[in-house]
């Protein structure tokens, strides 16, 4: 299968996204939105993931919810496009500081999970197992995070029965990790500020001895803090060598190597504070669909682009080579450079798109939701950005979430598409499959309303009966019961899981469309 073989950037399980809503007088119980309800996808490094779904089904929320523009409210984001060494997230401390605890927690999680289990054999079919069964997937959820959430950081130590030497020695590494990278950003920040001061130097018509005496002290700064981070390098070789032997001395134990596959470098975003989040930003970048309004119009196209990268320090503000590079940039997304001094009212809605294009892409992003990023164009400017897009993609090796309810955009530009439905993920496969073999009864409808120019061809075109039913309260097992033409007693009772029907094509129906 080929998307085996291609790494993983984004690896979702479980997300869910729930927005409360304020309790009216007297009721009783706590309602929510259900904008996002157990989405579980991964999404490939160099692909562009196409995702469809009517009005409201919960794009927007995936979108942003990935990006931890909200907060999720369960479930994993795994980020790859970093290590968890650059970001040492304060998470990562606090369960290599209660491994023992952890570990015995999660002993009471697995021995709820049996009951559950039990309890659900033991029930004859009908309501009462149903709901038995969904305490049973509760119950084996909780255990699984629990496990993940260890063997991430620990692999094959896993099966060491005391765990205190591991959680010391694997805390010290995570420590001297974290100095390691604040001096490295330091000394990141100290010469940029250098490069400025050359620069400003310079515009002032000093000569290079002038610079050079100007600058020494600062030159000082820097040897001096790259000695420190020699120090410390030196320091984290002698610990991982002790991990090491650790890890030779463990390694014959039982079921070793079962558990050390699990050892992951991937960051989960919905653990990271604020302030952890804040570095990764430019990262993970989001495209809007007006670009008007997520532009200041007080700011000119060179201050747009550039906001960011001085927000992230990439430049000094006074450094020449920050105009050079925003140039660069707009010469890359089509953007003439003598607009470099033009407000955002000054220009179309594509040109302003390309802005919006320029400014996120200027940070070097690894991921980007495009967020109905063509919808509000013309049709002919709707191809050039798209093309654009697609270039910038090939150039800058990035990855796409591409959020559209246009079909044929999304057929044009996709590698694969998810089809969305009132807050789940129904179907998942490459564009080819989906619109060759739609699987889902959901998808099967959505395709059969694109338009047509074949007049050989007599479509039938499948109206969904009824609306959208309400987030809040969603329908019982299959959502889509309530509108599907091939629904029987199951899907109104249990939610069908998503599996994988042909390789690669991940399916959510108990009446699959084979
Ligand atoms: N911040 C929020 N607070 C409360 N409810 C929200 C919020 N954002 C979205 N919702 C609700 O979540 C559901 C999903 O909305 P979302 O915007 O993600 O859908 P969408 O598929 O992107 O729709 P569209 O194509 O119309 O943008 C909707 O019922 C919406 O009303």
């Amino acid at each position: 299968m080929e998307n085996n073989k291609k790494k993983v950037l984004i690896k979702v399980q479980n997300l869910k996204q729930y927005f409360p809503i304020k309790k009216s007088f007297g009721q009783k119980e706590r309602l929510y939105v259900r904008a996002n309800d157990d989405v579980t996808l991964d999404i490939y490094e160099g692909e562009t993931l196409g995702l469809v779904g009517e009005s409201g089904c919960g794009k927007s929320t995936l979108g942003r919810t990935l990006l931890q523009l909200y907060s999720q409210t369960d479930g994993r984001t795994m980020y790859y496009g970093r290590d968890i060494d650059e970001i040492a997230p304060g998470y990562v401390e606090d369960i290599l500081k209660n491994l023992v605890s952890r570990k015995q927690t999660l002993q009471g999680l697995r021995d709820k999970e049996d009951s559950a289990r039990k309890a659900y054999e033991a029930l004859p079919d009908g309501d009462e197992k149903y709901a038995a069964l969904e305490q049973l997937h509760t119950a084996e959820k909780s255990a699984r995070d629990a496990f993940l959430d260890i063997v991430q950081l620990i692999g094959g130590f896993y099966t060491v029965d005391d765990l205190t030497p591991i959680s010391d020695i694997l805390l010290k590494e995570y420590k001297q990790g974290v100095e390691y990278q604040k001096l490295k950003r330091k000394i990141n920040e100290e010469q940029i500020s250098l490069d400025g001061t050359k620069s400003t130097l310079k515009e002032k018509g000093k000569s290079k001895d002038q610079i050079e005496a100007t600058t020494a002290s600062a030159k000082n700064r820097i040897s001096k803090l790259e000695s420190e981070l020699k120090v410390i390098e030196s320091q984290l070789t002698t610990i991982r060598s002790g991990i090491y032997e650790l890890m030779k001395k463990h390694k014959s134990n039982t079921d070793f190597d079962k558990y050390e596959v699990y050892r992951d470098k991937g960051i989960n975003l919905a653990r990271l504070t604020a302030e952890e989040m804040r570095f990764l930003r430019k990262d993970l970048q989001l495209i809007f669909q007006d670009p008007y309004s997520s532009l200041n119009p007080r700011m000119t196209v060179g201050q747009i682009i550039s906001e960011g990268l001085l927000a992230h320090k990439y430049f000094d503000k006074n450094d020449e080579k920050l105009q050079e590079y925003v140039l660069n940039i707009m010469e890359k997304c089509g953007l003439a450079p003598y607009f470099i001094h033009r407000y955002p009212h000054q220009f179309s809605g594509g040109q302003r798109q390309r802005i919006g294009i320029a400014r996120s892409l200027a940070l070097k992003p690894k991921f980007v939701v495009c967020d109905e990023a063509v919808s509000a164009l013309d049709v002919s400017i709707q191809s050039q950005i798209i093309n654009l897009l697609l270039d910038l993609k090939e150039e800058e090796n990035l990855t796409y979430l591409f959020i559209s309810h246009d079909l044929s955009v999304i057929k044009y530009i996709s590698d694969r598409v998810g089809v969305m439905y009132l807050g789940n993920i129904v179907e998942l496969a490459t564009t080819e499959e989906i619109f060759a073999h739609p699987t889902h009864p959901y998808t099967e409808a959505l395709l059969s309303a694109i338009p047509t120019t074949d007049v050989d061809t007599k479509k039938e075109t499948i109206i969904l009966e009824g609306d959208i039913p309400s987030p809040i309260k969603p329908p019982s097992g299959c959502k889509f019961h309530t509108r599907c033409r091939y629904a029987t007693d199951i899907c109104k009772k249990v939610v069908p899981e998503f599996e994988e029907a042909r390789p690669g094509h991940f399916v959510a129906c108990h009446h699959k469309l084979m």
